[in-house]
């Protein structure tokens, strides 16, 4: 007997990253999305997102003949388990988030997939969608009894690979214990290594996954007010980090100060929490203060360049490095580097932008996207170091100094080696430090 299909619905980050793990287990996996281009790309073995690995794996996967790619579902149509991982954008009316691609995409299964066929929503949903959907194929396919089974993902862009093939636990919930254990067993290589399975129902389900990205939210949050702190008052937020990270109890990860969290799925996910909590009638207020805090940090980093250049910004050249929302992806969704190249540009200064990867096109007079860094700092009166790529990190910046207008960088992210041979030589701001100003 042949394996049963597999298929995977939506092919961006998480979509693509589940289908080519998935094959390296040996399932054979149908790949469908609706952007034509995507495919095409993929049926090349072109992936279409910058991720670690992602091209070798997917090359593999190919060449063992584990995986295709159609903008057809009536090419899964023998498949026994969907992965449905579509967007799930914001709302601009709710503030919640959007299900239309979402409920799209199970129509389209549900008119092809055979009798018994498991639908797994790995898109992050409200509470109750999965409940929803499982109604609607009730109504509209009694026939075929589908089922719908909720299973979050948990990946981080940049690290998706290992992190899809060293999960800290996977979340199944589901009303029907059978569908439950079918898609179990599509992880079974992860059961074997004793990863913890949480079988659960679809509300459960859905809730870890917004309550995960709230918690890291939060987190992300309240160092960051704490680093506002330590600016003020003196000190160092990374020695502050790391002594109440080193409290297991706290733990040393989502403790780095910053820009403010930005992405695909924390500014949208806090929001639809929030918003989900208001419509039930149970506020999240935690929530709702973490997402005020996090949009007005944007302002008040502006704020702070602003008083270092002496107050106006109009007519200036400042260099940004980095576009992308952080280091090792090429994802500009809700990047602050995006939100303050904008705000600059209003301010009517002139931006220079250098990214080793994302690409991001702003139709406005005076903003460049540069090929190198020192492309981008030629003639800047700020270099702004707006994500943590580890170009940023190794880069001399004694090799610019002939090219800047002042010898000035704004750190949002504390990359910059301030122990470095050349730092003597500049103004240094960093997010969490007070200035360390230029000796030499
Ligand atoms: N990006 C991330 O790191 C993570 C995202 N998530 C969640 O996973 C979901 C997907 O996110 P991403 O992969 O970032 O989105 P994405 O935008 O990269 O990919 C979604 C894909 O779905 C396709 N699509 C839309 N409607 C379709 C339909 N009816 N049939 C077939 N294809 C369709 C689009 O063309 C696109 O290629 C979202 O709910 C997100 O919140 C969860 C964990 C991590
Ligand atoms: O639901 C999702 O889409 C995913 O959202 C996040 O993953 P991701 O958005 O890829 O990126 P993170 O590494 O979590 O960073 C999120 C934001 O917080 C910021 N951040 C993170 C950590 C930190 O210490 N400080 C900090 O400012 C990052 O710069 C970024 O803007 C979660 O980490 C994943 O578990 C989740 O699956």
């Amino acid at each position: 007997m042949t394996a049963a299909e597999v298929c995977v619905v939506g092919v961006g980050y998480v979509g693509l990253i589940q289908a080519v793990g998935l094959a390296s287990f040996g399932q054979k996996v149908v790949c469908v999305d609706l952007d034509v281009r995507k495919i095409e790309m993929l049926k090349k073995g072109v992936p279409p997102i910058f991720e670690e690995g992602l091209e070798e794996t997917l090359s593999t996967a190919i060449d063992d003949g584990m995986i295709s790619f159609t903008a057809d579902i009536a090419d899964a149509r023998r498949a026994d388990l969907f992965f449905v991982a579509v967007g799930t954008p914001t709302s601009e009316r709710t503030g919640n988030a959007r299900l239309d691609y979402l409920e799209a995409a199970v129509s389209d299964i549900a008119e092809i997939a055979k009798d018994g066929a498991v639908v797994v929503v790995k898109s992050t949903v409200p509470i109750g969608t999965c409940a929803g959907l499982q109604l609607r194929l009730d109504r509209d396919h009694p026939e075929k009894r589908l089922h719908i089974v909720s299973n979050p993902e948990f990946l981080r862009e940049g690290t998706a690979l290992k992190d899809f093939f060293n999960p800290e636990r996977i979340v199944i919930g589901g009303a029907d214990e059978a569908a439950r254990e079918r898609v179990k067993a599509s992880y079974a290589a992860f059961a074997d290594r004793g990863i913890p399975m949480i079988l659960t129902d679809t509300s459960t389900s859905e809730t870890i996954k917004y309550a995960a990205n709230a918690f890291l939210a939060t987190k992300v949050t309240f160092i960051n007010e704490i680093s506002d702190l330590v600016e003020t008052v003196g000190g160092d937020i990374e020695q502050v980090a790391r002594g109440i990270g080193l409290d297991s109890r706290i733990g040393p990860q989502f403790l780095r100060a910053g820009p403010g969290y930005g992405g695909s799925c924390f500014p949208k996910d806090t929001l639809a929490l929030a918003t989900i909590g208001r419509r039930h009638g149970v506020q999240q207020q935690i929530v709702e203060t973490v997402i005020r805090i996090n949009d007005s940090r944007r302002f008040r980093i502006l704020k702070r360049i602003e008083a270092a250049m002496g107050d106006k910004l109009s007519g200036k050249r400042l260099a940004v490095l980095g576009l992308a929302f952080k280091a090792d992806t090429d994802d500009v969704r809700d990047s602050p580097a995006v939100d303050i190249v904008h705000a600059l540009l209003e301010e009517g200064a002139e931006v220079r932008s250098y990214d080793p990867v994302a690409r991001f096109a702003v139709d406005h007079r005076g903003y460049s996207q540069c090929d190198s860094i020192a492309a981008a700092c030629e003639g800047a009166s700020a270099v702004l170091v707006a994500t943590e790529w580890a170009d940023f990190k190794s880069f001399d910046f004694s090799t610019i100094e002939s090219v800047v207008e002042r010898r000035y960088i704004f750190d949002m992210r504390r990359v910059v080696d301030v122990e470095a041979p050349w730092a003597p030589r500049w103004d240094i701001e960093r997010i969490g430090s007070p200035m360390q100003r230029a000796t030499a």
